[in-house]
């Protein structure tokens, strides 16, 4: 199974929100990492093939996913990034609904859906009204949607936003029961989302593809560029205002700093193999010294 993206693109106007983007996707769970306004939902909508590319293809098993049509549609699952909850429908019934509206015959619906509700653990409120859940339980429902048909590729576009840490924690592991012979396709641009439960992190920036691979891979990129060191006080304001600084800690009357320099940022600073957090600023903080 491969999931091509071919040279994509989308021109609003004078602007590009994805430009000529090119990836292979096999089975696996990828990170979509970028900032707000990367063109990470503009790209996932048009894998999702519900919104035209400028130039550019997406092949399934080498043939246009246009060209597949419905068969396309029927291996797809997709949770938007604002989803319709439908408040007063309850956890079931809204399965049911989706699960019609997908083809599925009404048996199949009703096996699937219950089966569906056991796995993202929302059995115990199946017939309560969506409007009295938690953000968890309404994300986890709208994967609980998108798996309906079974799906062979799985689109999910910030599934974690508005989440507290714990439902954060219980969806990515919810994610990953569902990773194996799938390509399933996370975006956030929250690192820790990603982090652990990603095959491949592909950072999207401007609309392009700026990097890509496993966690060790990627960060390797950025190696000699993370520095520590411990300073007087009155040392971090220049620090702070002169470098990108990614974690800072009062120890004693001094200061310890994790500081993102292509140069030793002072006196004293050692290399620190970087993590994806260090990337991930390296990348889209505007910090003066990158
Ligand atoms: N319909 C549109 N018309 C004009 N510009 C658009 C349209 N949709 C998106 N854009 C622009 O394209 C760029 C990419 O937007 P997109 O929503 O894909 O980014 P994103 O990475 O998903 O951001 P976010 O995390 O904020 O959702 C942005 O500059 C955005 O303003």
């Amino acid at each position: 199974m491969e999931l091509t993206i071919d040279k994509l693109s989308k021109h609003y106007g004078d602007s590009i929100a994805v430009d000529t983007f090119s990836i292979v996707l096999q089975p696996g769970i990828y990170g979509l990492l970028g900032a707000n306004g990367s063109g990470k939902t503009t790209l996932m909508r048009m894998i999702c093939d519900i919104l035209k590319s400028t130039s550019g293809e997406v092949k399934y098993n080498n043939t246009n996913i246009k060209k597949l049509g419905e068969d396309y549609r029927d291996i797809l699952g997709y949770l938007p990034q604002h989803f319709g909850y439908y408040p007063d429908f309850k956890a079931y019934d809204f399965l049911m609904y989706f699960a019609s509206l997908k083809g599925l015959p009404h048996f199949k619906a009703k096996e699937k859906s219950l089966e569906l509700l056991e796995i993202v653990n929302l059995t115990e409120v199946k017939n309560k009204k969506i409007k009295s859940f938690s953000g968890g339980m309404k994300q986890r429902l709208g994967i609980a949607q998108a798996m309906l048909n079974d799906p062979k590729i799985l689109i999910l576009d910030e599934p974690t936003a508005g989440l507290d840490p714990k439902e954060r924690v219980r969806f990515r592991n919810l994610i990953s029961t569902f990773g194996k012979d799938r390509i399933i396709i996370l975006s956030t641009h929250i690192v820790s989302d990603v982090e652990y439960i990603a095959d491949e992190i592909i950072v999207m920036k401007s609309g392009q593809l700026l990097n890509k691979g496993n966690v060790t891979q990627i960060t390797k990129s950025i190696e000699g560029f993370v520095w520590e060191c411990t300073v007087p006080s009155k040392e971090v304001k220049y620090l702070n205002e002169t470098y990108t600084v990614s974690n800072l800690k009062n120890v004693g009357d001094q200061v310890s700093l994790r500081i993102i320099a292509d140069k030793k940022p002072c006196e004293g600073a050692v290399n620190t193999p970087p993590n994806l957090e260090d990337l991930y600023l390296y990348y889209f903080e505007e910090g003066p010294a990158l």
